[in-house]
């Protein structure tokens, strides 16, 4: 997990999949598959990516009450990815019946799925979580708060901003990953994200991973733009 750039093939059909990959050709990687494209093919999409040894992100975001994220996560467990993932604000019993699911639905002798938590997406602002969410404390503290919860329920990380990870890093144990979206080289567009950073500052801040999705799924030639973000995410002088 440590030191992956994870592509979050942010696709509506399997078809816009197989194109992105093409070129990709022989090469293992770790691909995020999140809601748009899970919706539309389903498990069957999970099952292409294992057959062609990609390493899987389900980003799912699970938040509902305990029960009912324990039995979604057994479904989950069975589908051989690495990783998923629930939100934070869904509290301490939630997180903890998360895992307490991967377990019971992964087969013996398997290793259980990662998981992690959402702490404050990366579209969050302090304005808008104090605005929208009423939540008036810092970012940096709410963040640290729910990765502190979510350490103690038993998860493996969290999902932040890289702008975070040093002050989660002084708090929480080295293992504890730090999984970065909000990636964007200095002169991409930002879309609608907010607490951005490029590659080179997701490696000096010690994200364990970072997620990237349109500056690669949206360049004109997406292999050079992997090419050149993994350089400067592993710090490879060219
Ligand atoms: O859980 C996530 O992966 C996630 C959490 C978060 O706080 N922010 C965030 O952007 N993501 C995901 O990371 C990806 C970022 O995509 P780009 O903004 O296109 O690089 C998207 O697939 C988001 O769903």
């Amino acid at each position: 997990m440590n030191q992956s750039l994870v592509i979050a093939l942010d696709f509506s059909s399997k078809q816009e999949v197989e194109q992105f990959l093409q070129p990709f050709e022989g090469e293992s990687l770790f691909l995020k598959v999140g809601m748009e494209l899970f919706y539309k093919e389903g498990p069957a999409i999970l099952a292409y990516l294992n057959e062609h040894n990609h390493r899987i992100f389900l980003d799912l975001k699970l938040h509902d009450i305990p029960n009912t994220v324990k039995q979604g996560m057994k479904s989950l467990a069975n589908y051989g990815v690495d990783m998923v993932n629930v939100h934070a604000a869904g509290g301490t019993r939630m997180m903890e019946a998360a895992v307490e699911g991967l377990i019971a639905g992964t087969q013996a002798g398997k290793q259980r799925p990662l998981c992690i938590a959402v702490t404050q997406l990366t579209s969050t602002s302090q304005g808008m979580m104090e605005r929208e969410l009423l939540i008036k404390e810092s970012l940096n503290d709410v963040v640290l708060h729910y990765a502190k919860q979510a350490d103690e329920s038993g998860l493996d990380g969290v999902v932040c901003s890289s702008l975070e990870v040093p002050l989660l890093r002084a708090h929480l144990r080295p293992s504890f990953l730090t999984v970065t979206p909000g990636i964007r080289m200095a002169e991409d567009s930002v879309d609608d994200q907010v607490r951005i950073v490029t590659p080179q500052q997701a490696r000096e801040n010690g994200s364990s991973a970072i997620v990237v999705g349109r500056s690669i799924t949206k360049a004109k030639n997406p292999v050079l733009a992997y090419q050149k973000m993994k350089q400067q995410w592993e710090g490879v002088t060219v």
